[in-house]
């Protein structure tokens, strides 16, 4: 069984400096192109990692969007087809195709009709980066992406969502996570943190490398599957933002990160050990807490009570047990092996998820061990106990 407690720290910076070939092929069968959010707080410096994207020779051919885009209400009460029937004269969008291949995009409305608008030039290029504002959710973004895919819903047939990519200010992010405005308990800063398939830790130019530490383990702590990346003005080699495939189905879903890169144990987590059942770690800041599970291979019946609770905490926000605990789950992602051999990868976002089918134990690379990460808001030692039962 991995002791997660023990993962060795990897946090790397990779400097863009060669110029690759594009490896961000849409999938033929589907030629769908790939989308990655880039959300951070205030002034982290999401526009600084765009600038760079947009003005380095990589080799990519990336369609930018830097707008207004992230007003949740507005995407919310919308579907994704909406395009037509607002008023042009409120509109404005500016189209660039740069001589490094990437087209930048600027877009001054909200929601979709921005990107459908981008994607009357699709061919021109490989790969959407859409940057959010500061204030920014995240997660509906996402949600509505992968479920319009899901369902090959208007924009859905042309998109794929490849992953959510969180810019934190090593200055300010800690003041940031402490002091942001709770929005049922949960700040916009955190929940950007706790939505993100990676996260990148910017300006650490400026701080000492014990503040860096600290809020390594504060991040780490908020969302342990995803991987760290110091950075200065956003350098940061493509390969660790894009291409993620974190809400793919099928064998993709292999390749999405479940694992933590980095791991110090400081905050306030709590290890419980036992070396017969599962293995879990939790961590609690201002109200968002990640609760993750490793466990032995499971049996067909605990899979599928696995699931009914799953359905009850992500769908009714409560455990099947019936307690009203006002559960809210950001992001979930898990790996399971039956005793039957196969093995699945689950993924969510709020209240989507799906549990994929990726292959049979022993292939290469994939641990036999299980391991379920739940991030949100109420996930406490009660839900530890709950899913720990089934999963033991
Ligand atoms: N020293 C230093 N300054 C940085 C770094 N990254 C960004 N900056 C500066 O920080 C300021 C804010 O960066 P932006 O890229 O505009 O941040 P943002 O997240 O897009 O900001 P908003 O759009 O307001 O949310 C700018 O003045 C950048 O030049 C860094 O790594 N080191």
């Amino acid at each position: 069984m991995t002791d997660l407690d023990d993962d060795i720290p990897q946090l790397i910076e990779q400097p863009v400096n060669e110029v690759k070939p594009i490896g961000l092929k849409p999938d033929a069968a589907v030629a769908r192109v790939p989308l990655t959010i880039i959300s951070g707080f205030l002034g982290a410096g999401k526009s600084t990692l765009l600038q760079r994207i947009l003005t380095e020779r990589h080799g990519y051919r990336i369609a930018v969007i830097m707008n207004e885009f992230g007003d949740t209400a507005d995407i919310e009460s919308k579907t994704i087809n909406v395009g037509t029937g607002e008023d042009p004269s409120e509109r404005s969008e500016e189209f660039l195709e740069l001589a490094n291949g990437c087209l930048c995009c600027s877009i001054k409305d909200t929601g979709i009709a921005a990107i459908e608008r981008l994607m009357q030039k699709k061919g021109a290029f490989d790969y959407i980066l859409l940057e959010t504002t500061g204030l920014a959710d995240p997660g509906p973004i996402a949600s509505m992406f992968w479920y319009n895919e899901e369902f090959a819903m208007g924009l859905g047939r042309d998109i794929t969502l490849d992953g959510v990519v969180c810019v934190v200010d090593a200055v300010f992010g800690k003041k940031q996570i402490e002091e942001d405005h709770a929005v049922d308990g949960i700040g916009e800063s955190l929940r950007q943190i706790g939505c993100a398939d990676v996260v990148l830790l910017n300006k650490v130019d400026l701080v000492s490398e014990s503040a860096v530490t600290e809020l390594q383990g504060i991040i780490n702590g908020v969302n342990p599957v995803a991987p760290l990346y110091q950075t200065i003005r956003g350098e940061i080699d493509l390969k660790c933002i894009l291409d993620l495939k974190a809400f793919s189905s099928g064998p993709d879903a292999r390749n999405a990160p479940i694992e933590s890169s980095y791991n110090t144990g400081a905050g306030h987590a709590h290890d419980h050990t036992d070396n017969r059942g599962p293995h879990e770690t939790h961590y609690e800041m201002r109200g968002i807490s990640s609760l993750q599970v490793s466990c032995p291979p499971l049996s067909g019946g605990q899979f599928e009570r696995f699931d009914e609770w799953l359905r009850s905490v992500l769908w009714d926000g409560k455990l099947p047990s019936g307690e009203d605990r006002k559960l809210e789950v950001l992001r979930c992602k898990g790996m399971f092996t039956l005793d039957s051999g196969e093995q699945y990868v689950l993924q969510g976002v709020r209240n989507l998820y799906e549990i994929d089918v990726v292959g049979r134990k022993r292939s290469l690379g994939v641990p036999e061990d299980g391991k379920v990460v739940l991030i949100g808001k109420g996930l406490d030692e009660g839900v530890r106990r709950s899913l720990i039962e089934i999963l033991s």
